[in-house]
């Protein structure tokens, strides 16, 4: 059983996304958009270290090995880890708009159990943007892009300016962020929205 709440259905006056011109080609690699983050990061040892790539329109892929560190019960991931997955999927979509957002809503479906070992193949795509607001939904699937789907959600990420990491995180990792020649492509999305 499924289902949408309210704030996840787009208001009618919503558009469709448009791709930015100098979004990443599809089946281009998005990398970390910060080495420390946990769902993305190549620094944080128990991360899921989520690979996500460009796809076609404003849509992405990316797979997740679940390891023993991201367990649940004995021998499967934890729904939390999954829903992680699934949000940190949905918010590299916002690299493709060149749009900085946080998500404001994750709603999950959790359909099958998903084992250590397993790799986790997930797609997202936004569906509308209204204003401020971004709609987009993600499928998780084991073993394959035409595997059995584990997890399904949706979401709504709200824009925001570069001051509500700087205003509400750690200003001086953001700055050194910024100057990080390795971040270079995922640090602009700052300058959109300065
Ligand atoms: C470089 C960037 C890196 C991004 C990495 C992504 C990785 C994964 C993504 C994440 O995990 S982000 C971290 C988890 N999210 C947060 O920490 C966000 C915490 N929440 C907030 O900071 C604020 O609530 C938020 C910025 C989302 C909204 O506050 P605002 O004061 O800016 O907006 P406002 O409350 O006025 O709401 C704007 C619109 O969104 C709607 N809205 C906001 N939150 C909502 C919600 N939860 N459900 C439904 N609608 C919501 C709200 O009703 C309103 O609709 P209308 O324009 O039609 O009036």
């Amino acid at each position: 059983m499924s289902g949408t709440s309210s704030g996840l259905t787009p208001p009618a006056d919503a558009v469709a996304p448009v791709r930015h011109p100098d979004a990443p080609a599809p089946g281009e690699p998005l990398g970390a958009h910060y080495g420390q983050c946990f769902g993305c990061g190549g620094e944080q040892p128990h991360g899921l270290r989520l690979e996500a790539r460009a796809g076609d329109g404003v849509s992405v892929t990316a797979e997740f090995t679940v390891r023993p560190a991201h367990q649940g019960a004995p021998g499967l991931a934890h729904g939390g880890v999954l829903a992680t997955a699934l949000d940190e999927t949905l918010g590299s979509l916002n690299w493709l708009l060149r749009t900085i957002a946080v998500t404001g809503r994750l709603e999950t479906d959790f359909v099958r159990p998903v084992p250590v070992g397993t790799v986790l193949y997930l797609d997202a795509e936004v569906t509308a943007v209204a204003g401020r607001k971004i709609y987009s939904r993600a499928t998780g699937r084991i073993g394959g892009p035409e595997g059995p789907v584990a997890v399904r959600a949706e979401a709504l990420f709200i824009e925001v300016k570069v001051d509500h990491f700087t205003e509400h995180g750690r200003p001086q990792e953001i700055r050194a962020a910024m100057d990080d020649p390795d971040q270079l492509r995922r640090v602009r999305a700052f300058e959109v929205n300065p």
